[in-house]
Parts: C-alpha cells; sequence; structure tokens
C-alpha cells in the first residue's frame, strides 16, 4: 500500500480521530438507553466512566489471567526499554478494554494515541498517526475489525517492520519510498475478534480474551465506585448491585448511579441490599440481573421458536434488534450463564430458561 506525499501532508493533527470516534461511539446509542445494555447510553455516562476508570494494573479488578500475562510482558519490555508486543483485547461491550489499553500505556510510561476503526477512512488518516508516534508509545485502535481494508493494508508493514510506504511525485516521475516508523504498540479492541482478516489477527503477539466477572469481583468494583463516588453502601448492598449487573463492571457503576439516587431519594442515602433490590425491581432488572430485552429473547425463543434450535436472524426479526447487537451485547452473557445454548441449527433455550420464565421445561427432552 502506498499513500501519495500530498495526501499525506493534509492529514489531520494526531488526536483528531480519537475525537471524533468518540462522539461517533456515543451518539447511536443514546437513542435507545437500556439499563443493562453494555454500551454507553449517553456522552454524560462517558465523562463518570473515565472518572472511575482504574488507572493501573494493581487497580484492575479480576481478569487474572490477562493481567498476570501483562504483568509479565510489560514488565519485560520496561525492562529492555523495547516496545511492548502487539495487543488483541476482545470480548462484549463494558468489560475494560478501553480501561485496560488506557492502563498499559500507563504502565510502560507512555504517551497514549486512541482512535477507532470506522473513523480511520483514508491511509492518509493512520499514516499521520503513525509517523507522530514517539517511541515505544501505544496507539489504541477501538472497534478495528471495522478497519477499512486499505487502511488496514499500510498497518501491515508498519506492525512488522515499523516502516509504511508511501508516494513522491506524480504520473511517471513518482515513486515509493519507506518511511521508518518509531517502534510502537499497537492496541487493538474489539467485540467481535471473529470479523478480524486472519493476516491482522496474526500480527498481534499478545491476544487476551476478556471474560464475564464474577459477583465477588464487582462487589470490589461497586465498593470501589461508591468509594469513589462518596455513596455509603454496605457489603450486602455492594453484592445486590454486583449479583445484578450481567458481569459487567460498565453496568455495575450504572446500577450503582441509579441504586444512589433511590437511596438519596426515597431514605437517607445509605445504600444497603434492601434500597438495592427496591431500586432495581424499579428499574425492572430482575433477580438475575436480566432486563427487558435478556426476557424478550429467552421469550422469544421459547414461546414463537418452541425453545428452538432457531437461527439468529428470526429472533432478531422477532424482537426487533439487530442481529450484530444480539450477538454481540445481549447473548453471550445469556449463553455464559446457561441461558441460551448456540448449536449448528441454530440458538436453543434450556431447562434453566424455562424455569426463570416460570414455566415447566418441556419433557421430551431434547432441550439441554
Ligand atoms: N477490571 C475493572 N476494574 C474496575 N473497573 C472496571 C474494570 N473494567 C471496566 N471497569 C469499569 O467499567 C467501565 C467500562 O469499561 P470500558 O470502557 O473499558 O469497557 P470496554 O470493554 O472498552 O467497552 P466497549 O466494548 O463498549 O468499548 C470503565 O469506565 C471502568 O470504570
Ligand atoms: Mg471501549
Amino acid at each position: 500500500m502506498t499513500i501519495h506525499v500530498d495526501e499525506f501532508a493534509a492529514s489531520p493533527a494526531p488526536g483528531q480521530p480519537a475525537r471524533k470516534a468518540r462522539g461517533a461511539a456515543a451518539e447511536p446509542e443514546a437513542a435507545a438507553p437500556r439499563m443493562v445494555s453494555a454500551g454507553h447510553s449517553s456522552v454524560g455516562e462517558e465523562a463518570l466512566e473515565r472518572a472511575l476508570r482504574p488507572k493501573l494494573l494493581d487497580e484492575y479488578v479480576g481478569q487474572t489471567k490477562a493481567r498476570e500475562q501483562l504483568e509479565i510482558f510489560i514488565g519485560a519490555a520496561k525492562k529492555r526499554s523495547e516496545a511492548l508486543d502487539h495487543v488483541l483485547l476482545f470480548g462484549p461491550p463494558g468489560l475494560g478494554k478501553t480501561t485496560l489499553s488506557h492502563i498499559i500505556a500507563a504502565e510502560l510510561g507512555v504517551n497514549l494515541r486512541q482512535t477507532s476503526g470506522p473513523v480511520l477512512e483514508k491511509p492518509k488518516d493512520l499514516a499521520a498517526l503513525l509517523t507522530n508516534l514517539e517511541a515505544n508509545d501505544v496507539l489504541f485502535i477501538d472497534e478495528i475489525h471495522r478497519l477499512s481494508p486499505v487502511v488496514e493494508e499500510i498497518l501491515y508493514p508498519a506492525l512488522e517492520d515499523y516502516q509504511i510506504d508511501i508516494m513522491i511525485g506524480e504520473g511517471p516521475a513518482a515513486r515509493s519510498i519507506k518511511l521508518d516508523l518509531q517502534p510502537f504498540t499497537l492496541v487493538g479492541a474489539t467485540t467481535r475478534a471473529g470479523m478480524l482478516t486472519n493476516p491482522l489477527r496474526d500480527r498481534f503477539g499478545i491476544v487476551a480474551r476478556l471474560e464475564f466477572y464474577t459477583s465477588e469481583e464487582l462487589s470490589r468494583i461497586v465498593r470501589r465506585s461508591a468509594g469513589l463516588l462518596k455513596a455509603p453502601i454496605d457489603d450486602e448492598g455492594c453484592f445486590e448491585i454486583a449479583r445484578r449487573s450481567r458481569g459487567t463492571p460498565r453496568i455495575a457503576n450504572r446500577l450503582l448511579r441509579r441504586v444512589r439516587d433511590y437511596a438519596d431519594v426515597k431514605s437517607d442515602g445509605r445504600i444497603t441490599r434492601e434500597i438495592a433490590d427496591l431500586a432495581l425491581a424499579m428499574l425492572d432488572v430482575d433477580p438475575q440481573g436480566f432486563d427487558v430485552m435478556d426476557r424478550k429473547l429467552l421469550e422469544a425463543v421459547v414461546h414463537r421458536f418452541d425453545g428452538g434450535p432457531v437461527g439468529l436472524d428470526n429472533i432478531a426479526a422477532s424482537i426487533g434488534e439487530e442481529s450484530g447487537t444480539i450477538e454481540d451485547v445481549i447473548e453471550p452473557y445469556l449463553i455464559q450463564q446457561g441461558f441460551l445454548q448456540r448449536t449448528p441449527r441454530g440458538r436453543m433455550a434450556t431447562k434453566a430458561a424455562y424455569l426463570h420464565l416460570g414455566l415447566q421445561a418441556p419433557k421430551d427432552d431434547a432441550t439441554p
């Protein structure tokens, strides 16, 4: 891939795409806030989130495997004053990919440049970012599965040899020259590792899959956030919020803020199990942490498709949700919790799903 030098000169300043990325990511979701959806529900929420974001690896709760790996590799890179190997972070929304990318840069003691796949429209956009990196800096590309193929192509030599090709002059006199970059670390984040092209995936030396958090881990996150928000909360209050947060820190922090509002208005501001329970019931978050969309999905599979197997597109049409959202946001937690199964013939409701809906599981057991 070559980039024409004029285009290159007209490139936006580094950092600019990151601002666009943030606005672009937050806006469409603002239209449909969902209490337990894992995506940002508003621009304001993002600012609140930033305030609650852990800054160092030690404060990052859970994800033991990813954390241990990173601790060693970051330590080694620092010791040798080298750039850390490229890192791919993947997993459902709200589990801490962006948080971890900031932590990686902070632990390495380098700058972080942030952008996202859909914002990098032209090769020159990426080239501008790459050529402005200082030695061992971190370039964070969110939604990396949405990079356009032409942009992805200039990334390959950059990742492999810290070089990009640019074109000088025009017509017959045009020639291509290689430009050396400073060594750097790409941190890519995606909710869909399966949508990455193989050549791109192969260029990441460190691949970390983020898992849903346990209630104990989320309790620690809630306690820490409550401390930062100066909200009085007891252990049972923490746990009640934690276990209804769909394994997701973003949701835990969001529910904490709503429960705090409830406690301030309806009682003396102290968050107890009882207050949390009342507030969450009011918000339609059930004891499993499932919300309206989760229940709608389970009900559709059970009632309209006899428990499945049913294809994703049929579910999507039936509940009026995009299949991408179902796949990325709604079903991973239902599957992880054993309420839904993904089979080669489609999605199936499990016994637990029937029981959750107050039904008897069918007897003839095709049901898992
Ligand atoms: N391990 C953790 N410990 C404490 N808080 C966390 C942790 N992971 C995430 N959080 C909190 O959850 C919020 C959401 O995390 P983050 O924005 O990093 O998620 P994400 O994986 O990037 O989501 P998306 O896919 O939507 O971009 C953060 O603001 C942070 O406060
Ligand atoms: Mg993110």
